[in-house]
């Protein structure tokens, strides 16, 4: 498959200054990115996860050309981003959510109107893509408002569509729907989602919020302190971080904690109710059984593992999970 983004044991180590008393300075390394590998080929749609810190927006700078790369090999539409960012930049749109490429105190359109001029975009073709993204985004109303008025949901449509007037082949996207409410999310998703159907345009989503992942990629890379420790369908995380389903049962009365084996174990107590944690790779059957034949069973229903707390352990864990790897 044509690999639009690779990246092959990419490293960025910073410099960092330390004051450690009266004139003394010591200098201490840190290794935002460290020895990552892997490719995006084009059209695909990818979350690009991890905690605070962890290196998702030093690899984003990477990859617009922001910041050179101290070892490894980094391409994108077969461009060194670092050496040809000019050129690199007409075939990438980037949206960061918490600050703005728009003209603060201009209208919407005046921004677009500059974006036009510094893109150098054909007439024809900006009109028909200010056209589509004005109707997609539904931001028509919008266009004569000083972009300081703006809601944040509203500031963030328009600084998509002025990250897309250019028909950049791939999207960077670093928390596209942070602080926005659950409509203006769904717009925002709906959207993306189009996008990538309709164009093909290749999407990197850097977000805390996992439902952005669950509803739009197909494949996630988790980030954790520069190191990639997951790659692949965001199902298999639940196996990489050995995650456990839940099964909640009612009894008749009030039992000391119920004995279900090896597998399974009581987590919370609450009256007649119960809580047993087992592994989510394994069949709830036996066990259900098992509690059936020898307690008075009343109702019983089964807890799917939340995302999030798989996630946040395989944050803990620090494992080196690569069950998919498409790094070459
Ligand atoms: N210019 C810099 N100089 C020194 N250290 C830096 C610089 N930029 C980032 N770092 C360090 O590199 C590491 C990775 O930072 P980065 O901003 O890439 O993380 P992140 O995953 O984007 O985090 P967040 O989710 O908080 O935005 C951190 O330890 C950070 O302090």
């Amino acid at each position: 498959m044509d690999a639009f983004i690779e990246l092959d044991r990419v490293e960025k180590v910073f410099d960092v200054r330390k004051k450690t008393g009266f004139l003394k300075r010591e200098l201490r390394q840190v290794r935002a990115v460290d020895a990552i590998s892997f490719t995006v080929p084009r059209g695909e749609m990818v979350g690009y996860i991890g905690p605070n810190g962890a290196g998702k927006s030093t690899t984003i700078k990477m990859l617009t050309g922001i910041l050179t790369p101290s070892g490894g090999r980094l391409r994108v539409a077969g461009i060194d981003p670092s050496r040809d960012r000019t050129r690199l930049a007409h075939r990438i749109g980037v949206v960061f959510g918490q600050r703005t490429t728009l003209w603060w105190d201009l209208p919407l359109i005046d921004s677009y109107r500059l974006m036009h001029r510094m893109y150098r975009i054909p007439d024809a073709r900006y009109r028909e893509n200010l056209d589509r993204l004005v109707e997609l985004l539904e931001l028509g109303e919008l266009l004569d408002v000083p972009v300081r008025q703006l809601s944040l949901g509203q500031r963030m449509r328009g600084d998509i569509a002025a990250a897309l007037l250019h028909d950049p082949e791939v999207l960077y996207l670093d928390e596209p729907t942070i602080g926005l409410d659950v409509v203006s999310k769904g717009r925002v998703r709906d959207f993306l989602r189009e996008l990538n159907t309709e164009r093909g345009t290749t999407v990197l989503l850097t977000t805390h919020d996992l439902q952005d992942i669950e509803q739009l990629c197909s494949r996630v890379m988790v980030i954790d302190h520069g190191h990639l420790v997951y790659d692949g369908a965001l199902a298999g995380l639940h196996e990489a971080g050995e995650s456990e389903r839940t099964l909640v049962v009612d009894l008749e009365r009030e039992f000391p904690p119920i004995e279900a084996g090896p597998s399974a174990r009581v987590v919370k107590v609450d009256g007649p109710r119960q809580w047993l944690a087992f592994p989510a790779s394994e069949s709830a059957a036996p066990l259900v059984a098992r509690i059936a034949a020898e307690y008075p069973l009343v109702d019983l229903s089964v807890r799917e593992p939340d995302i999030e707390a798989v996630i946040a352990r395989m944050y803990v864990e620090r494992q080196t999970v690569v069950p998919d790897a498409r790094s070459s």
